[in-house]
């Protein structure tokens, strides 16, 4: 199977900060989950696939076409959700269908009304006055009308209700069920990505620190938990972090396969517990 979207060694610095030799690829069919703390790069990374930001080195690729070389062709297979507004705020939210549709080889207004009347977007309203939840749900009417196959999204759930958040995690999975089309989209609510995502990015101070499905990326690591002694003496365990309690202790660490833990209680991580045990274990040993 061809990946669908292939970011091949992207560098890109916006002031002080650098996307460094970014790599990875995402096959149709799939969900992708893009991590990492706040500043980590994940919004500069999206805005340099989408080509708002011009890239200084490397190549984003999307069914095989490059974005800078057959920009409007990529852009035509290209759904997204930006937490910036990239449409025109002073129009009305079909104004501005109308006029950014035309961009668009396959815009099908019709389609578009549908969605708009689904997810209680009034069509007359002016993009500016919309409350931020209500701009997502426009920006994904607008996606999900042009017959894309790609869809980009940069925290999408982040200003939405839980109403709508549900529905939309229900409508990201809607969308690579065929197997045709797939998703990549920013999160800080890592029990959405727990969830849905197949695979896992984690930048870290912009570069990918880690890549890869994210079923293996829970089994990669497990938490022990124990007294503070018997947590200190885990020498045959390969501990990234441990944090003592006056309840509990735990370590967080890399687990091999067919590892026996003995007596101890072990957990299969939550991402949560992924993100915050590499970030204050220093994501050393890894
Ligand atoms: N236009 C810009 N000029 C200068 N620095 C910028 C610009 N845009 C972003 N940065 C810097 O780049 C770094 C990465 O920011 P970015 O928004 O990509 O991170 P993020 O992972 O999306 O963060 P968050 O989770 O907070 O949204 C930050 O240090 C930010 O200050």
């Amino acid at each position: 199977m061809e990946d669908l979207l292939k970011v091949e060694h992207l560098n890109k610095r916006v002031g002080e900060f650098c996307l460094k030799d970014i790599s990875f690829s995402l096959k149709p069919g799939y969900i992708m989950g893009l991590l990492g703390v706040n500043g980590a790069g994940k919004t500069t990374l999206i805005h340099t696939i989408l080509n708002l930001y011009k890239k200084d080195g490397g190549g984003v690729y999307v069914d095989d076409m490059e974005m800078e070389e057959e920009e409007r062709a990529v852009k035509d297979k290209i759904g997204f959700v930006l937490d910036e507004n990239m449409f025109e705020e002073s129009m009305s939210v079909i104004r501005n269908a109308k006029g950014f549709g035309k961009l668009y080889s396959k815009f099908d207004e019709e389609l578009f009304r549908i969605f708009c009347k689904n997810f209680g977007i009034p069509l007359n309203k002016t993009v500016g006055s919309l409350s931020t939840g209500m701009k997502v749900r426009f920006q994904l009417a607008f996606a999900l009308s042009h017959d894309a196959v790609l869809f980009i999204m940069d925290e999408p759930a982040a200003g939405l209700d839980p109403l709508f958040r549900k529905e939309l995690m229900r409508y990201m999975q809607e969308i690579v069920e065929d197997g045709t089309r797939s998703v990549l989209f920013s999160t800080h609510i890592t029990e959405d990505l727990e969830k849905m995502s197949d695979y896992i990015v984690l930048m870290r101070d912009g570069a990918v620190f880690l890549s890869m499905p994210t079923v293996d990326l829970k089994e990669r690591y497990r938490i022990v938990y124990g007294t503070k002694e018997q947590i200190e003496t885990l020498p045959f365990f390969r501990v990234i972090y441990k944090e003592y309690g006056e309840y509990g202790s735990y370590a967080f660490l890399e687990s091999t396969e067919g590892e026996d833990y003995g007596e101890y209680e072990v957990k299969e991580p939550l991402l949560e517990d992924i993100m915050y045990c590499l970030e204050k274990g220093g994501y050393s040993y890894v």
